[in-house]
């Protein structure tokens, strides 16, 4: 960016120091947990907001700075993740808002590809919910260091052992207390911090970016004693407790995957936000090499490399444009830099690249390891795409989930085909729906992993592309991405089962299963041929 302090960087000592800067996370929880409020702290302590549009207002008529779309507004939630870089204390951080609702979960595991570490947010009323399980799962497979927000101790909440004992045993992840909350409710008193020894004191939202709480230091301090003579006692007994019984942190386990450090706040009060970010800055890593085909990319290599992992249509209807969002994973990119598309084996001239501040878009100067850039798509580009200076490099692990749910595509006026084409390959390629073109007849199929992804498709195809579709059902249960290595079987195959056969948005052959019996027995007729239940990008 031109205002960072990147625009200094002329040696290598600076190039590196301009990666180790950099912290890269998303913000994952079950729907209603808090995110999008802890999201809006984070943005107004980093200073890239004044004023936090609350979800409240949000909720009613204003909407909150990471969402978008007017489809969120009126259902009330995040339906596309959003991107947002902000400084703070001398760091650049990259904050990957996630989708909430289950049925958005495909972009979020997407999401969490591009991301170092991961904020999880968990409402203390409830504890670990559905769709916090899921999120976590994919973390796991990748290792991926995880911070946990106990949010809502204003309220009357869980039992804080019970919390932690619930994300141990449900989510399989040790916990280490960093904080420890003084009551809850009305009666909620404030965090004891367990590494600093200082009781931060309790006030509703009067922390700020430029204000600090009040902070008394020792747990045997008299002035504790003087200020709250109940809850005292009851707090030194915990205390000793956690320091016998509780994990330590330990920042090895934590960087593995395998430890979470634990915070208890108050998003909406401001209240543990700020611990929250010194544990982005102290503790989560700065960008990590990243697995290709054929090698790791380590971040400090000069030359520049990046992948897609997100593509949101018309993003803003003033703008009306189609944006890639690209995590650099390695080199300086710089505006107006020649980079290679490496599916296409194509180079482009990246004049305009944005980054996205809040709802505000700025031109990219400067990029390193970990930054999001957003690419203007004119079609060419697809979730998974490498780019590089020329190496031949695919980057891995960008997972699409064979849909469960199938609908068969009807338009209400059928003068309209060529728009409804355009607008369902456009969705298809940011991801929001999977478009199948069965061999035999011409209606097109649409797969989702969640029912509310029909509805959303619906409403976009009305209000982006003038379509009016209609979705019937289809007697398809499920779909595998199909591969062969042997071409004559696979033509042997593609003729015996045409009526189950279509290509994606890609023009990848997928099979159709009308059924798991079906699909279980053509498996086992067709041993060479190999039925995928996920579809990478690179095993294209
Ligand atoms: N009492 C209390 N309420 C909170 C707190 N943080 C958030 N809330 C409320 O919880 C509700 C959900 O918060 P959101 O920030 O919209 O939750 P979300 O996880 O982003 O939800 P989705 O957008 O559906 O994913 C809102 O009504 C918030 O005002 C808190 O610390 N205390």
């Amino acid at each position: 960016m031109s205002s960072s302090p990147e625009a200094l960087v002329t040696t290598a000592d600076d190039f590196i120091a301009a990666i180790q800067r950099r912290r890269t996370f998303a913000i994952i929880s079950h729907p209603d947990a808090g995110k999008t409020t802890l999201t809006e702290k984070l943005l107004l302590f980093g200073g890239a907001i004044q004023l936090a549009g609350t979800v409240k207002a949000r909720k009613s008529s204003r909407h909150a700075t990471s969402d978008w779309m007017a489809i969120e507004k009126n259902r009330g939630i995040s339906v596309a993740s959003s991107v947002m870089q902000f400084e703070y204390a001398d760091h650049v951080i990259n904050l990957l808002d996630t989708p909430g609702h289950q049925d958005f979960s495909e972009d979020t595991y997407r999401v969490l590809t591009a991301v170092d570490s991961a904020l999880m947010v968990i409402d203390g009323g409830n504890g670990v919910e559905a769709q916090t399980i899921k999120l976590l799962e994919v973390c796991r497979l990748r290792d991926t260091p995880i911070i946990t927000f106990m949010n809502k101790f204003d309220r009357e909440s869980r039992d804080p052992t019970e919390l932690m004992d619930e994300v141990e045993s449900v989510l399989g992840i040790q916990c280490a207390p960093v904080t420890w909350p003084i009551g809850m409710g009305k009666r909620f008193r404030g965090v004891y911090h367990l590494l600093r020894d200082e009781v931060l004191v309790f006030a509703a939202g009067e922390e700020t970016r430029d204000q600090q709480l009040e902070r008394i230091a020792g747990l045997d301090n008299p002035e504790l004693d003087r200020r709250f003579p109940e809850e005292m006692p009851e707090l030194r007994e915990q205390v000793e407790l956690l320091r016998a019984a509780s994990n330590p942190f330990c920042l090895e386990d934590f960087l593995e995957g395998q430890q979470t450090p634990v915070f208890f706040g108050s998003a909406i009060n401001n209240f543990g936000v700020r611990e929250l970010l010194g544990a982005l800055i102290d503790w989560a890593p700065s960008p990590r090499s990243r697995p290709t085909t054929g090698r790791k990319v380590s971040p400090e290599e000069a030359a520049f490399s990046g992948f897609v992992f997100k593509i949101q249509a018309n993003m803003d209807p003033q703008h009306r444009d189609r944006v890639a969002f690209l995590r650099v994973c390695s080199g300086h990119f710089q505006r107006g830099m020649k980079i290679r598309h490496l599916r296409l084996g194509r180079d482009i001239q990246v004049h305009n690249p944005i980054t996205f501040l809040a709802q505000e878009r700025e031109l990219v100067e400067d990029a390193y390891a970990g930054d999001i850039i957003g690419l203007h798509n004119h079609g060419s580009i697809q979730i998974g795409d490498s780019f590089s200076q020329g190496e031949a490099l695919q980057f891995t692990g960008i997972p699409y989930f064979a849909p469960e749910l199938f609908r068969r595509v009807r338009l209400r006026n059928p003068l309209k085909a060529k728009q409804l084409q355009k607008g369902l390959q456009q969705l298809a390629e940011e991801g929001a729906t999977q478009v199948f073109k069965p061999l035999q007849g011409g209606d097109m199929i649409l797969g989702a992993v969640g029912v509310l992804q029909f509805d959303v498709v619906a409403e976009r195809l009305k209000g982006e592309y003038a379509v009016e579709a209609l979705f019937d059902p289809v007697t398809v249960q499920t779909a595998r991405w199909i591969h062969c290595e042997d071409p004559k079987m696979l033509a042997e195959f593609t003729r015996k089962h045409e009526e189950q056969l279509a290509e994606d948005a890609g023009g990848r052959l997928a099979y159709l299963a009308p059924s798991r019996v079906n699909l279980d027995l053509t498996m086992e007729r067709w041993p060479q041929v190999v039925f995928h239940a996920t579809r990478e990008h690179a095993d294209t």
